[in-house]
């Protein structure tokens, strides 16, 4: 496996792959990676001939205060689980090869409606900045797909909608998300966590579940159960950001009618901010 580091090595890298009549699949990420990570290389490697990977910290994401500075930064380990895991090409670009005029006059995108609320609520300015590098790599990668974890499922949506509204010819395929045994999604951040708190995360995906199998069994009063699990996740340590039901497709606020839906939570436990949802179709046969 290769690693590139300028849009032009990356662009010739691609060119020859395409030229020797190869499809192409691109993985975007931040590094420090873990199996969800690498199931979506997996993925790739089953339905293309050539996987690019990035691993870019995208500094136009995060706003004042968040975690960009102590954002974890492994790339040694992180090349080693590419190779092994069938990757072709890494680009892993500076932040000067990213953005080469500064970030202030850096042309948009902004995907209107489905950045609001929900971690766009939380994270002011947060889906401009990831749908503006996405925007940058699809056209510096221009793969035939993307895989996206469902784990960021609001991401998920927004990066759809984009490549929907700029008529981008990329095919966006979303895996489920990887957790570890007790359920807790894996997340970069985990690594955050002391031991106390690691043990106290399960809860998070506990929640979702219960609020899952309260609707499977008829209920339907959502602010009811909403209120009783913020209780319990409070009752734990944590500090939820948000936990909301809403419809899987367009994300506007769930009716007792939907049958779609997903359950979305963010929380604080400290000052690592983890977030996870789980997806409930009661069409679908469990
Ligand atoms: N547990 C997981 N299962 C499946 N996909 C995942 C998982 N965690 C992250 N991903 C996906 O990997 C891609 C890169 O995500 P990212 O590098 O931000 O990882 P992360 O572990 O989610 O980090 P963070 O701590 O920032 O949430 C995204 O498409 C994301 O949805
Ligand atoms: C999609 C992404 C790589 C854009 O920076 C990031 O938001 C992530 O890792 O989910
Ligand atoms: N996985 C989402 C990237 C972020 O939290 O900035």
């Amino acid at each position: 496996m290769n690693t590139v580091k300028t849009v032009r090595e990356l662009r010739a890298a691609v060119a020859r792959a395409r030229s020797e009549g190869k499809r192409i699949g691109f993985v975007p990420t931040m590094g420090n990676l873990h199996s969800g990570h690498i199931a979506l290389i997996t993925k790739a490697t089953q339905r293309v001939d050539f996987v690019v990977a990035s691993i870019f910290v995208n500094p136009l994401q995060f706003g004042a205060g968040e975690d960009l500075d102590k954002y974890p930064r492994t790339l040694a380990a992180d090349q080693q689980k590419l190779l092994e895991a069938g990757c072709d090409l890494l680009f892993a670009p500076t932040v000067e090869e990213m953005y080469p005029d500064g970030m202030t006059g850096q042309t948009r995108v902004s995907v209107p409606q489905l950045s609001e609320g929900l971690c766009g609520a939380s994270r002011p300015g947060h889906f401009e900045g990831v749908a503006t590098v996405v925007s940058k790599l699809f056209n510096m990668v221009q793969p035939d797909l993307a895989i996206f974890g469902q784990k960021d499922f609001q991401q998920l949506a927004v990066i759809r909608a984009l490549v929907h509204d700029l008529n981008m010819p990329i095919q966006i395929i979303g895996e489920p998300t990887v957790r570890a045994a007790d359920g807790l999604a894996l997340s970069s951040r985990n690594g955050f966590l002391s031991e106390e708190q690691r043990a106290v995360a399960p809860v998070v995906y506990r929640t979702l579940s219960q609020i899952a199998d309260a609707i499977k069994q008829g209920e339907r009063d959502f602010p009811a159960l909403i209120n009783a699990q913020i209780k319990q996740l409070e009752a734990a340590g944590m500090r939820p950001d948000y936990l909301e039901i809403r419809h899987a497709l367009t994300l506007r606020p769930a009716t007792a009618e939907d049958r779609d839906l997903v359950i979305l939570v963010a929380a604080f436990l400290g000052t690592t901010r983890l977030i996870d949802n789980l997806h409930l179709n009661l069409d679908t046969p469990a």
